[in-house]
């Protein structure tokens, strides 16, 4: 999961793009970068690293211009190497440079296609350095450099790419262009600002990045739906793909977006909260006059549906667990050594909020169960009775293919197992999770009842269909294995 942002202003946008990818670090921790122009010239500057180690004032300084895009990366295809940070930019047609959040499913079909067919070049291994020559191509077989030509292009992107993709492309001589896939898989939001030069606007992938910037949320980009704001400021929008079916990815509200963030005009912490409502009212179900003593969320996700949980089981809820601030999320680590080691960095117990008690840690999801197996066994060295576990998502059985790296199902901790097998393998003495059915009607909450989402993590259902061999090919790649060979 990546963070965009991107800014057509009336004065320079550096600065303000820095800040907006600031608050969308949550995202993507790997690498960082911004390209803006100021009409004759376009300027890309990215690395590897926080948003704050890769930029300095100098860097800063070289990014001038009134219009602009930003980008902090989690990878999923490719490698973590600097070439695959983005944005990434073609000098044909017009000078392009490009910020994408999502993955592609037909990569290497549309890599062959941009090679043998449209006659350019592709670097890197990455998907969304694929995603750019496609546009680049269908903006080239344009007649003229407009909003109109721009529809076109994202329209034959959209027949053409195959996954989840929210994407802002800066393109010199037009403005900015905004798509997102015909599932609305990944989110991406507009905000408008009104100053005395007239109206500027802002699109982020999460209203975060808007608030701190200055920016009011107008709304979100639709499925399918294709947006220019031309150099001088004016906004026009089109719905380009033939077929929409809306179906935002659940992952979002469960994990990865900001809960002060709204997501297709859904409060992120309010769906938390909802999630711990209904969690809360499973276990009454079944452990009606259960014996928790206190309720303590795994820093930080939990929190919101851990609060909710007690005061639902109507018992404390206690910060049991301190978070050191300067580690950075553990499950969106490339290796799984890495991300082993940095949970005991990240989280230490206070004992005296354990000792003799029988405690309900509650997580936002248990994935590779990295998390829950560690902190288990921390909350019982801490002195615990006894330790449930809750986990306010249902089990992650199936990869993640739309812009979640959880390329192989054999590292999630779910995958093939009960929920017997799996309370014996973290360790705990009792595990509960959420019911798909509760989660989605969770998110979806009073204002949006019946929504759909992307849920394939916990369902196996791909809405976008998926070729045969994919998954093995995935696999091949990307599992901790092969990225651990690669390193090496
Ligand atoms: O089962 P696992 O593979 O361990 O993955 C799940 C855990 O990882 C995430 O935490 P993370 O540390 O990334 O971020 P957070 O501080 O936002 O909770 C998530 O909130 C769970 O705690
Ligand atoms: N998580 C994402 O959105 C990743 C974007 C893109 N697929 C990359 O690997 O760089
Ligand atoms: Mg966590």
């Amino acid at each position: 999961m990546c963070g965009i942002v991107g800014i057509v202003g009336h004065n320079e946008v550096a600065a303000r793009l820095y800040d907006g990818l600031s608050v969308l670090q949550h995202r993507g921790q790997d690498a960082a970068g911004i390209a803006t122009s100021n009409g004759r010239q376009l300027r890309v500057e990215k690395g590897n690293g926080l948003v704050s180690d890769v930029f300095d004032a100098g860097m800063m300084s070289l990014l001038k211009g009134n219009i602009g895009i930003a980008h902090c990366r989690y990878p999923t295809a490719g490698s973590e190497g600097s070439d695959e940070a983005q944005p990434f930019y073609v000098n044909s047609p017009y000078g392009i440079a490009l910020a994408h959040n999502g993955n592609l499913i037909n990569t290497e079909k549309l890599r062959r296609e941009v090679f043998e067919q449209d006659r350019r070049s592709v670097n890197t291994q990455s998907d969304s350095e694929v995603l750019l020559n496609v546009f680049a191509h269908e903006l080239a077989r344009q007649d003229t450099l407009d909003a109109e030509a721009a529809f076109r292009a994202v329209e034959g992107v959209m027949r053409r790419a195959k996954g989840g993709y929210a994407v802002l492309a800066m393109v010199m001589g037009l403005g900015l262009v905004a798509f997102r896939d015909p599932n609305a898989i990944r989110p991406l939001v507009l905000g408008r600002r009104a100053t005395p030069e007239g109206e500027e606007y802002a699109l982020a992938s999460e209203s975060v990045a808007l608030d701190l910037i200055g920016f009011e949320r107008v709304r979100d980009v639709a499925p399918g739906e294709a947006m220019v704001v031309s150099v001088g400021g004016e906004l026009r929008h089109r719905l380009v793909a033939g077929h929409v079916e809306p179906r935002p990815c659940v992952f979002e509200y469960v994990y990865f977006a900001r809960p002060d963030s709204m997501m297709d005009n859904i409060s992120v912490h309010k769906a938390r909260m909802r999630m711990g409502v209904a969690l809360g009212e499973k276990i009454q179900r079944e452990r009606p006059g259960h014996d928790i003593d206190v309720v303590i969320p795994i820093p930080d996700t939990s929190r919101d549906a851990a609060l909710e949980i007690a005061n639902v089981l109507g018992v404390k809820y206690r910060e049991g667990f301190i978070k050191n601030r300067y580690v950075g999320r553990t499950f969106i680590m490339p290796g799984q050594g890495e991300r082993a080691k940095s949970v005991r960095r990240k989280l230490n117990p206070i004992p005296l909020e354990f000792r003799n008690r029988v405690v309900l840690l509650v997580d936002d999801s248990i994935v590779r169960g990295t998390t829950s197996q560690q902190i288990v066994q921390m909350a019982r060295e801490a002195g615990a009775k006894k330790v449930y576990l809750a986990s306010a998502a249902p089990p992650v059985r199936y990869p993640n293919i739309y812009g979640i790296d959880m390329p192989t199902p054999q590292e999630l901790i779910a995958h093939g197992r009960s929920v017997g097998e799996i309370e014996k393998l973290i360790g705990c003495d009792w595990l509960v999770y959420q019911d798909l059915e509760d989660l989605e009607s969770a998110v979806a909450g009073p204002k949006h009842p019946g929504m759909k989402f992307d849920t394939s993590c916990f369902s196996g259902e791909y809405v976008t269909g998926v070729d045969e061999g994919y998954f093995e090919a995935l696999r091949a790649q990307r599992s901790d294995e092969a990225k651990a060979k690669r390193r090496a």
